[in-house]
């Protein structure tokens, strides 16, 4: 059952320690690498993110159904079954995955139907499964062309070694073949159609895979990964940045903030550390030490109006909310796949920064905040549509809304299970509404 918090926060100071759990994008090319190397590559610090947790079921042979998964209506007879409920990377870094992976029950006979979320199934995922389809990988649609669930057979002959990839949907869909591509006969090319979106996580992914042994050049849009094997070795997974972006939030909206995130590192593998920059201009300093960093406020006139979020889509909510709580009209570009993601993260800002009366008005590739409406309601409810950053991101707001109610308070555990606890921790209140 769905239930609503109520959170509210007395006072306008933050302080704090706050234990954030590891990267759930790391955590998850960690477990997969983990996979393919046979075992040769630990991971530590492995995340408590539900989307985590969900690929460590899915990587494990034994589990043969999830538990999600039994009301499907498919057929589980000679089939596995996996369901990776609403995890975007789950599902495209286990589509490559399988295609190389005979589930084994019957000799490597059968085959893997993998499924998720309603959100899941209209999530496109046509551009990687050509990719698959031209490699050679048996894999197709279970239910409509383009969007899963898939039916993978493991196994299969390598076709080509080079294939032209679009990369301005998801960079998902190129990670999942880089996470592969030194294990297929003849290695993988990869030529990158059009401008590389979230392009961070691509060099994520090619950063992991040389700590755990396998080489890559990139040059221009090619990206070119040889045969190789994987080398014994442990991939020890920083805390999530994404997760300290709610932190920086809370800190640019607080009048004093003195926070402190453990085991976070000025040279982070994730693109969304670049939260230290953006939030330096709403007077947040950040210093790397004591194994972590402390966040302060300073007091700062904002001056920076224009955000590119492309190289950081998942920061994007954050900060908008952030502006738009401090009537700040600021221009947003790089928000194209906000459309594809847990949900259509536009129109969802839309509708809900309109409770505090702001406006984000899309202009082709621009967005614009008009904030000149803004008002402070004494209570606001924020629907948070299946999606862990509406809840996320909204909840800051508490510092300057009197009272608000998120619903469906659960939905942050997909990346950040603990985030009630720990606004508790740095002196928020809540209550949960049966
Ligand atoms: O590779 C990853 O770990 C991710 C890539 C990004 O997706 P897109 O490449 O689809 O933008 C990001 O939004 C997602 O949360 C995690
Ligand atoms: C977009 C996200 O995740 P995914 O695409 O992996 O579902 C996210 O965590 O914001």
């Amino acid at each position: 059952m769905k239930e609503n918090i109520i959170l509210t926060k007395k006072g306008k100071s933050v302080n704090g320690t706050i234990q954030l759990t590891g990267s759930k994008s790391e955590c998850n090319r960690a477990l997969v690498i983990g996979a393919l190397s046979g075992g040769k590559v630990k991971v530590e610090n492995i995340s408590d993110a539900a989307d985590t947790v969900t690929l460590m079921e899915a990587l494990n042979p034994k589990s043969r159904v999830s538990s999600q998964h039994e009301d499907s209506g498919l057929k589980t007879e000679d089939l596995r079954l996996v369901n990776i409920g609403p995890a975007g990377t789950a599902m495209r870094f286990l589509a490559a995955y399988f295609t190389l992976q005979p589930a084994g029950r019957k000799g490597g006979d059968e085959e893997v139907i993998l499924t998720g979320s309603e959100r899941m199934k209209q999530r496109p995922i046509g551009i990687l499964v050509n990719a698959l389809r031209e490699i050679g990988a048996d894999i197709g649609y279970a239910e409509n062309e383009g969007f899963p669930p898939l039916r993978i057979k493991g196994g299969f002959e390598q076709k080509t070694d080079t294939i032209s990839i679009k990369g301005d949907i998801s960079s998902q869909y190129v990670t999942a073949l880089l996470l592969i591509a030194s294990q297929l006969p003849l290695g993988l090319t990869l030529q990158i159609e059009g401008e590389l979106t979230s392009r961070p996580y691509v060099e994520m992914t090619l950063a992991m895979l040389q700590q755990a042994g396998i080489q890559h050049q990139w040059d221009g849009n090619s990206i070119y990964i040889t045969k190789q094997d994987f080398k014994e070795t442990t991939l020890y997974v920083e805390p999530d940045w994404s997760a300290a972006s709610y932190w920086y939030a809370i800190a640019a909206l607080a009048d004093e903030a003195e926070l402190f995130l453990p085991g976070l590192t000025a040279y982070s593998l994730q693109g969304d550390s670049v939260i230290t920059e953006i939030m330096a201009n709403f007077g947040i300093t950040s210093q790397f030490k004591d194994g972590g960093v402390h966040l302060k406020k300073e007091p700062k006139p904002l001056a920076r109006k224009i955000f590119d979020m492309k190289a950081c889509p998942d920061l994007a909510q954050t900060v908008i909310v952030v502006c738009a709580a401090l009537g700040h009209d600021a221009t947003f570009t790089g928000l194209e796949t906000l459309k594809i993601k847990e949900t259509d993260r536009v129109a969802a800002l839309q509708n809900e920064l309109a409770k505090i009366g702001v406006k984000l008005i899309e202009k082709g590739q621009v967005y614009k905040l008009d904030c000149s409406q803004k008002h402070i309601p004494e209570k606001v409810f924020i629907n948070t549509y299946d999606d862990h950053r509406m809840a996320m991101a909204f909840a800051p707001l508490a510092l300057i809304v009197p009272e608000i109610e998120v619903e469906d308070y659960m939905v942050v555990e997909k990346s950040y299970p603990a985030f009630w606890e720990d606004l508790e921790k740095a002196g928020f209140s809540f209550e949960v509404k049966g």
